[in-house]
């Protein structure tokens, strides 16, 4: 079974793929974290003459199974640089391969993202699309850096938000929206575990149509 969870960003669609994944005991992509690996590649030249020839160039040579630094990886900056990067067509088709094959392993995989149910697999057996009011995800992230112990200021964290929603829905190589048959879930008065339930009441509601039962 291929579950697809899309959404934009801190919308909670990488916990409830991860909750999903346990549930349903399939494999997890976030595949947001590729993005975010080329975007960091680029950390030290984010305003560089060459910045699209050497995003490509990262995601051509990306190895996924090397994604280990996640406090880098799950930055605010990296997720900006991460938004700038999958604007770049080619950036998008280098990381295609991987996560279709991923998502093709025998049993199934859960893929999050942005493009999961509309370009990667459009034909998952499930798709879902996760959404919440922006103050609430800006919230929610608040509390994630303070558990790490960062600094937070929210309004930066508000904007920084906003830019990587308007950059992504924009992005004319994307497939950015929700797809005709994928489920729309607004989390934003549910808390964690009513999300999931909710997301796996979906999933058991689509595979029993699916089915004929
Ligand atoms: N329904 C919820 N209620 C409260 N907190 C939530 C809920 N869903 C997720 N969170 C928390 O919000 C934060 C962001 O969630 P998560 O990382 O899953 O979002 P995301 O959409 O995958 O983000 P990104 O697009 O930036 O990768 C996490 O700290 C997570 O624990
Ligand atoms: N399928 C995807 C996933 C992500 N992106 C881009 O990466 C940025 C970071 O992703 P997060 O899920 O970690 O927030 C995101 O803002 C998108 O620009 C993508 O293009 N396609």
């Amino acid at each position: 079974m291929i579950i697809a969870v899309d959404g934009p960003a801190a919308s909670g669609k990488g916990t409830l793929a991860a909750g999903l994944a346990r549930h349903y005991q399939l494999p997890h992509l976030d595949t947001g974290l590729l993005y975010r690996a080329v975007g960091w590649a680029l950390r030290d030249e984010p305003d560089g003459p060459d910045f699209e020839a050497k995003a490509i160039a990262a995601a051509q040579r990306l190895d996924a199974a090397h994604l280990g630094n996640l406090e880098a990886l799950t930055s605010a900056n990296t997720g900006i640089l991460a938004s700038r990067v999958a604007v770049i067509g080619e950036v998008r088709v280098a990381m295609r391969q991987y996560q279709r094959e991923f998502a093709r392993q025998p049993g199934g995989a859960v893929l999050d993202g942005r493009d999961i149910g509309t370009v990667i697999c459009p034909d998952a057996d499930a798709k879902l699309f996760i959404v919440a009011d922006s103050k609430v995800r800006m919230e929610r992230r608040a509390r994630q850096l303070e558990l790490r112990g960062l600094p937070v200021d929210r309004y930066a964290l508000y904007h920084q938000i906003e830019e990587r929603d308007a950059r992504d829905m924009a992005n004319p190589h994307g497939g950015f929206y929700k797809a005709d048959d994928a489920h729309l879930l607004d989390t934003t008065l549910l808390d964690i575990e009513a999300s999931l339930r909710a997301a796996i009441a979906i999933v058991d509601g689509t595979m029993a149509r699916k089915a004929g039962l």
